[in-house]
């Protein structure tokens, strides 16, 4: 008779390494914890390989491009060729090793911890297991799990869709020749980003949204100004549509739209959100919902007894540095330590398009819906100074939205050049709840972009 091998041992298991995973796997194994990690694709997770890094770098390229054309409204002339073999070698070669999480592994092999290349799940209170190439790997867990499987794209029941060869960013970012035309399914964050990218470098690109404006988590301000941005780019901006299906022919995909209009192109981009990964990591087997879209996690980011959550699973907020936020929060509650915990007041963001989008808080109508009594400030860039000396591109505005009986932002958003980084002091605003009537005694510094904050502030009833 052959003996069940004893289960591995661990502190803890870390299933799914996203960029938060990563982060605490191997904090714990560097303060001394026995930590495994398992991931089933790459290490580091879909922002690394398929998501902010090698977008930012296309968005890079094509932000240059657009720099070089605005020369002729400003100081002569430029010849601009684009070419895409520079972004796709440097995503292949500089950001993602050609999609080879080897130096990730050993970074974290480094740090002390033991990685196992499988699909993770909970099979009990303090119990995973792990299917290999090589089988079933048993694993005994002393303090914690901690998941962190993140999301997939999520495909939409479009009709014939599924029997296309559309893209997804994970097929976006690997393009090495570029389409001759592209329909992006879905006017989010991924979708307009994206979307202006291709655009950039010749290729003919409409945009098909189903709600009524693009970037709808956002203020319907910035929607209007990123809309009229990728409108002058020459994209196609559709807006509270229906798809009825979609067809190939083998060389051209067909979007039949409600109104019985047909759109073509020569590819399809897919970008109309994402399906976390839950449905198949065992949560019954420690008394969760196995159906359930994102686990409630509390300000130490505890699940259930011995369960963690980080990231895009938890809900609250799709974003690298969320996960890396929660992540720091995760490894200071398994170390015993006394905070800080999570506070989800100033959660930033920023959307890469040109001009950016970044904005921090409550939209209007969220602080609106929570019952605050709302004063709000808006500012256009172009009527500030240094919108005015900058010109070509220099679309955008600066919204503050205040609690009027508190005196303090609850949220605001910054769209211009370099939006994401004008942002900043916006984020310490809300997040320090410094009073607009110390914001309002600022210094700021003449002509910058930030300075447009003044200008909003001073709308503010407060
Ligand atoms: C095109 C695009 C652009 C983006 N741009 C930005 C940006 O500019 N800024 C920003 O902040 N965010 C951006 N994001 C979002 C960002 O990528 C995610 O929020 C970020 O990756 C954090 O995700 P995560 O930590 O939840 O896990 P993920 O990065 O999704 O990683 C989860 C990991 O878990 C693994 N896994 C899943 N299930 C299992 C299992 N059962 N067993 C083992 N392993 C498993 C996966 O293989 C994966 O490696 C972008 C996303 C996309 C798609
Ligand atoms: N710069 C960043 O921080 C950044 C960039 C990209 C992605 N992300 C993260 O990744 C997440 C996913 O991005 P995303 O853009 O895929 O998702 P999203 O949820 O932000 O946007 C998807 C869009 O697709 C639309 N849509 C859905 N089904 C549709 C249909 N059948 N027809 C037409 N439109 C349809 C939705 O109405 C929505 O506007 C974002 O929520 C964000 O948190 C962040």
């Amino acid at each position: 008779m052959t003996a069940t091998p004893a289960p591995a041992e661990a502190d803890v298991v870390v299933i799914g390494l996203g960029p938060g995973g990563e982060h605490v796997a191997a904090s714990l194994a560097r303060a001394g914890l026995s930590v495994v990690g398992v991931d089933e694709r790459l290490v580091g997770g879909e922002c690394p390989y398929f998501g902010c890094v090698p977008s930012k770098m296309m968005i890079r390229g094509a932000d240059a491009l657009a720099e070089a054309r605005r020369v002729s409204e400003l100081s002569g002339s430029a010849d601009v060729h684009p070419e895409w073999t520079p972004i796709a070698d440097r995503i292949r070669d500089e950001a993602t090793d050609d999609w080879d999480d080897t130096v990730a592994v050993e970074r974290l092999e480094k740090a002390g911890a033991r990685f196992v290349r499988g699909h993770g799940q909970l099979s009990g209170p303090g119990r995973v297991t792990v299917e290999t190439a090589d089988g079933s790997e048993e694993i005994s867990v002393r303090r914690g799990v901690v998941l962190n499987t993140g999301t997939a794209p999520a495909v939409p029941p479009v009709d014939g869709l599924a029997d296309t060869p559309y893209w997804t960013n994970r097929d976006a970012v690997r393009v090495r020749d570029l389409p001759e035309s592209l329909i992006v399914l879905g006017g989010g964050a991924i979708g307009c980003e994206l979307a202006q990218a291709f655009a950039r470098f010749g290729v003919r690109t409409t945009v098909v949204e189903v709600a009524e404006r693009i970037l709808a988590p956002e203020e319907p301000e910035s929607s209007k100004v990123v809309a009229a941005a990728l409108e002058a780019d020459g994209i196609g901006v559709r807006t509270g549509v229906e798809i009825d299906r979609v067809d190939h022919d083998g060389s051209t995909f067909t979007m039949t739209l409600g109104g019985g209009e047909a759109l073509e192109a020569t590819a399809l981009l897919v970008a109309a959100g994402r399906r976390t990964n839950l449905g198949d990591i065992g949560l019954d087997t420690v008394g969760l919902d196995p159906k359930a879209r994102t686990l409630d996690v509390d300000e130490r980011m505890r699940v259930t007894d011995g369960v963690w959550a980080i990231g895009d699973i938890t809900g609250k907020g799709a974003f690298t540095h969320m996960s890396m936020y929660q992540a720091g929060v995760a490894v200071r509650d398994l170390l015993g330590e006394d905070g800080p915990w999570a506070d989800y007041r100033a959660v930033s963001r920023v959307t890469f398009t040109d001009p950016e989008v970044g904005s921090v808080g409550m939209t209007e109508q969220q602080a609106r819906d929570a019952g605050i009594r709302v004063t709000t400030g808006t500012a256009p860039i172009p009527e500030s100074s240094r919108g005015w000396i900058h010109k070509a591109g220099n679309d955008g505005l600066i919204k503050v939205v205040a609690d009027a009986d508190r005196g303090v932002l609850v949220g605001a958003s910054s769209v211009g050049p370099n939006g994401g980084e004008v942002l900043g002091m916006l984020v310490t605003a809300v997040h320090a709840e410094v009073p607009v009537a110390t914001l309002r005694t600022m210094h700021f510094a003449y002509p910058t972009f930030h300075r447009t904050i003044e200008t909003a502030l001073g709308e503010l009833e407060v």
